[in-house]
């Protein structure tokens, strides 16, 4: 007989099944109530909802920084749940990239040097990972800015060497917490192009946003309230 895992359909990278996380505190809170979700390679996501919806409660989940409480969550097909904490920093680490709202650059590196710090635990030599980083730059638009220091950059452009070190360590996932939360209207389209771009490329892309200006460019929308997940059509 064959075994269950070798009939599921490998291109999904995010399989969420009835995943609740509940805090113990009295009254308990839902934060995720048997949410179910499945992601496919090269789909992008946008995932919506108000405040205390559960969204860091998904985002922290997805991006294997928090348990359910119950559920199976599978990534890139390995059942992620009963996974010892190395292996699970070891999955995160080579499977999501992560971007947050505030860039998280470090202000006295440039450019290449933080997409670099990526893979500073990656044991592979400093030029080929120098090399790396100035793909990864190029690959987001910003290979004309290596030496510079990120104050020296506009906040779309921040976001973008971001990215460039959230896509290092070739992830199937790039997920992304509020990421045109600092930036204007021209920023937030720049990013929005790269983020279609890096789709067309095949990337997968989950965005958490309150912005209807993100979530309208996402290919999927789905909404969380009260710990409970809908797909919009
Ligand atoms: N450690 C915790 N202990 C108890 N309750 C928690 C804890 N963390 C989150 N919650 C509760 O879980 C619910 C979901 O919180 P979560 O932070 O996921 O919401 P959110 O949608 O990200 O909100 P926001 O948009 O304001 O950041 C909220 O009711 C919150 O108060």
């Amino acid at each position: 007989m064959r075994d269950i895992r070798d009939m599921r359909d490998t291109n999904e990278v995010i399989r969420l099944e009835n995943v609740s996380r509940v805090f113990a505190t009295d009254p308990p809170v839902y934060a995720l109530a048997k949410v179910s979700l499945v992601i496919r390679h090269g789909d992008y996501v946008a995932i919506v909802g108000p405040s205390g919806s559960g969204k860091s409660t998904l985002l922290n989940t997805l991006g294997l920084l928090d348990r359910p409480t119950s559920g199976s969550y599978l990534l890139d097909g390995i059942e992620t749940t009963a996974l010892k904490d190395k292996e699970r920093t070891w999955l995160r680490g080579s499977r999501i990239g992560f971007v947050y709202q505030s860039f998280h650059l470090l202000a006295q590196r440039t450019v290449v040097e933080n997409v670099m710090l990526a893979e500073v635990y990656g044991g592979r030599d400093r030029r080929h990972r120098r090399n790396r980083a100035i793909e990864a730059l190029e690959r987001v638009g910003m290979g004309h800015r290596v030496k510079f220091l990120p104050n020296r950059l506009s906040g779309g452009e921040r976001q973008r060497v971001a990215i460039a070190r959230a896509m290092m360590g070739t992830p199937s996932l790039l997920l992304c917490d509020e990421p045109t939360g600092n930036l204007d209207t021209r920023n937030t389209d720049a990013v929005l192009d790269l983020f279609d771009t890096l789709r067309d490329q095949g990337m997968t892309l989950v965005v958490i946003t309150h912005e209807d200006q993100v979530s309208e460019r996402a290919q999927r929308r789905v909404s969380i309230s009260d710990g409970i997940l809908t797909e919009e059509h």
